[in-house]
């Protein structure tokens, strides 16, 4: 059930908070589509199929979890399914790509099952948990200034400063300044009516366009891809797709689980070590993600972007709740939504503060013990270098077993961690990303 209770919110603030990481996600269901029709997903397919597993996870979190943490397909996996599965392993089509992410879903639903999934999330030390949110927000803050090219690609030092004349950039300078403006006068909603007056400066400036209109109908779904789970099984097992399955596991379950403690965490929502409701929260993506693959789409995740929902107050299920509602809307919008998810200045803004908010965490990490510090720094460092959540906590993971050990604190670490070390390690040597 969804409650208000002691979280010092209304509906006002959550309605809010569910515009503000709406806008900043709705790119989506336009990039989603765009990225799978690479691999050959027809586009109507997989727009539909982007829409269908984004309400279902987000109205799961918001009803079942209660928490203002969107879910929608990940960027970097659908990039993975497109580019580095489908047509590898001599010739796999997309239908059997789908299959291993069928799989990796149904087997993600029995995990979030388990007491695994509590205990996966109790057994993450303090610094690195810190250390995931800081990172997001770094990452996060480093995707709103690429998008809009203040930080552009460079050849020898990979990133360099962009032109600062250009209309996106300046555009996106504009609404941060507005943006900054309304949160130092305390201003609620702040993040989202930056990105009101931003749209509307940039439809006045020119930047802005509706070529293709507003409205049109959503296409129905043209079949589930999936109909039979026994064939998906056959299917993974006769293309021996199980090193693609355990890759979609690994990044979905700890991309996912390190959103939502990042986001709990600056909303104030973990009980100390613990994630309440992670089951719910865990399940949300796990069957977002199977759903997602019958009609269509690469697995889904706990979004970073919620993040300006809860930067924007959103402490409940409401907030997702508004996501899921817009996105339904959004389905009938799709020229609209694909004009103003064009334009990233609109949005950028919101990432780049919501990233300051939640570099703030790297206050609470004991800088002054190196076994604690370097695994955290490592992992804040390599999320936005290697635009990967799911990497920078494999880093992460992997360096602290080595550090206590080396302290001759080996006593110190929960098996568990060791286990994920030695997973994490294989994954990142062996498979590839
Ligand atoms: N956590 C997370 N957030 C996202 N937002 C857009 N893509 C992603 C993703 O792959 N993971």
């Amino acid at each position: 059930m969804i409650r208000f209770a002691e979280k010092q919110t209304d509906r006002k603030t959550e309605f809010l908070a569910g515009l503000t990481t709406f806008f900043t996600m709705v790119y989506i269901i336009v990039v989603n589509p765009v990225i799978l029709s690479d691999a050959g997903v027809p586009f109507e397919q997989a727009f539909t199929a982007t829409v269908i597993a984004t309400v279902v996870g987000t109205l799961w979190m918001a009803i079942f979890a209660n928490y203002p943490i969107a879910i929608a397909p990940g960027m970097g996996l659908n990039a993975y399914f497109a580019y580095s599965v489908v047509g590898s392993h001599g010739g796999i089509s997309y239908e059997t790509a789908f299959s291993a992410v069928f799989v990796a879903g149904m087997l993600f639903l029995l995990l979030s099952l388990t007491p695994l999934r509590s205990k996966l999330i109790e057994v993450i030390p303090d610094s690195l948990k810190h250390g995931i949110t800081a990172g997001i927000g770094l990452f996060i803050a480093f995707i709103g200034l690429r998008l809009t090219g203040i930080i552009q690609a460079h050849p020898q030092n990979l990133v360099a400063l962009g032109d600062l004349h250009a209309p996106s950039a300046v555009l996106t300078l504009i609404g941060l300044a507005v943006t900054l403006i309304l949160m130092m006068r305390g201003v609620n909603g702040a993040l989202f009516y930056g990105m009101v007056v931003t749209g509307i400066i940039a439809y006045a400036t020119g930047q802005l366009h509706f070529d293709k209109g507003i409205v049109s109908l959503p296409s129905l779904p043209e079949g589930l891809i999936i109909t039979n789970p026994f064939a998906a099984i056959g299917d993974v097992i006769g293309h021996s797709l199980y090193a693609v399955v355990f890759s979609f596991l690994l990044v979905t379950l700890f991309d996912t689980t390190g959103t939502m403690i990042g986001v709990a965490q600056q909303a104030g929502l973990m009980k100390g070590n613990t994630l309440p409701r992670a089951r719910e929260a865990l399940l949300a993506d796990s069957v977002a993600t199977t759903i997602g693959a019958m009609f269509g789409t690469s697995p889904t995740s706990a979004y970073i972007e919620s993040s300006t929902g809860v930067a924007a107050g959103g402490r409940t299920g409401w907030t997702a709740l508004a996501v899921a509602v817009l996105f339904v809307i959004a389905a009938f919008f799709s020229p609209l939504v694909g004009a103003v998810a064009g334009l990233s200045a609109i949005t950028a803004p919101a990432l780049i503060i919501v990233g300051s908010l939640m570099i703030s965490n790297i206050a609470h990490i004991s800088w002054h013990q190196l076994d604690e510090a370097f695994p955290a720094f490592l992992i804040i460092l390599s999320m936005p270098l290697t635009s990967s959540i799911a990497t920078g906590i494999a880093l992460g993971f992997i360096s602290y077993p080595l550090l206590k050990i080396a302290r001759g604190r080996w006593r110190d670490v929960p098996l568990l961690l060791y286990v994920l070390a030695v997973l994490f390690f294989l994954q990142l040597a062996f498979l590839p990303h």
